[in-house]
């Protein structure tokens, strides 16, 4: 039981992460260690260019690490899985094929022993779920942006991998579908209870979605400066956040790392990350104390009203 208790907390372990992609180069990032939690939706944050995407591609096994080790269930990853999900930028959908077309062809390579009618009436749950019952039939080419984004989706959750991992899924949206596929999203891993690793720009996407939000130095040789603990309630509505008490001491929390202290000696220098949790109204950390969210930025580093880090 308590072994059970030490997987479940530590279901993925990230151990001394460092990459290096050249040799007359310092490394992009090192010393990145963190553990996501069986159920847990983690939000990684930082400047472009930190390594964010190497990290997730490490995760995914599509790249090696230079140094360190990843981790699930107590089982050490080298290389690419269908325990792990990918939804990329991008959507990546095959064109030929039609939507549930798409999912049946990743559900196959899952389960390559169902008969067709079992991987249609799968892949229809989950057509269902991102609400395109009513496009299951037409190709990416007919479909709007938010559309592909939401097959992607469904694409990911229905091969039912044990940690999803999630590129900047949004960044290409409008506001309006953004905030609809976010609550979607919201609700099914809230369902579903999936793992969930997420690359975001947005601060407030970060806190309507994650329950851990990790914050990355610059870099070369970022590193994870921050983990900060979602006080929010896990039932959180995008309508309703910027109502919790709590919502505005953590965002400024947020947008004062990425806008003065990410590219810091103190953050660049962290070892180990700082753990940042916020308690009752205030914070139980006296540097993550509400304050005004400070403009104009740097140049090279502007943190938008809406919360977007833009380089
Ligand atoms: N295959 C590669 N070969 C050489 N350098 C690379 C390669 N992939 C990434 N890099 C470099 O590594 C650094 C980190 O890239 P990465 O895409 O991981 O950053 P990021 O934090 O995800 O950036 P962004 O937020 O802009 O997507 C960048 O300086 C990038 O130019």
């Amino acid at each position: 039981m308590a072994t059970e208790t030490c997987v479940d907390a530590h279901f993925v372990k990230i151990e001394g992460l460092g990459k290096r992609y050249r040799a007359d180069q310092p490394p992009v990032f090192e010393g990145v260690s963190f553990s996501i939690a069986r159920g847990e939706f983690v939000c990684i944050i930082g400047h472009s260019g930190c390594g964010k995407t190497t990290i997730l591609n490490v995760l995914a096994g599509l790249e090696a690490p230079g140094e360190g080790y990843v981790f699930m269930a107590n089982r050490q990853l080298t290389g690419p899985g269908l325990d792990r999900g990918v939804v990329f930028q991008g959507h990546a959908l095959l064109p030929w094929l039609s939507v549930e077309d798409n999912i049946a062809f990743a559900v196959r390579a899952r389960h390559a022993d169902w008969s067709r009618r079992q991987v249609r009436e799968h892949g229809a749950r989950f057509i269902e779920m991102v609400g395109l019952a009513h496009a299951a039939r037409r190709k990416p080419a007919e479909l709007s942006g938010g559309m592909k984004q939401r097959v992607g989706i469904a694409r990911a959750f229905a091969v039912e991998p044990r940690m999803l991992l999630l590129d900047e899924p949004f960044g290409a949206l409008d506001a309006l579908t953004r905030g609809t596929i976010q609550d979607e999203l919201l609700r099914i891993c809230a369902a579903t209870r999936q793992t969930v690793f997420m690359i975001t720009h947005d601060v407030d996407e970060a806190i309507l979605l994650a329950d851990k939000i990790l914050l990355m130095s610059d870099g070369p040789r970022a590193r994870i400066a921050e983990i900060v603990v979602n006080p929010l309630p896990r039932t959180r509505q995008r309508e309703t956040l910027h109502h919790d008490p709590l919502f505005y001491g953590l965002r400024n929390h947020l947008v004062d790392f990425l806008v003065h202290r990410a590219a810091g000696a103190e953050a660049r220098s962290a070892t180990l990350p700082r753990l940042v949790q916020f308690a009752g109204e205030g914070t139980g950390d006296a540097s993550a104390e509400p304050g005004p969210v400070r403009m104009p930025v740097p140049a090279r580093r502007m943190v938008s009203a809406a919360g977007r880090v833009h380089s």
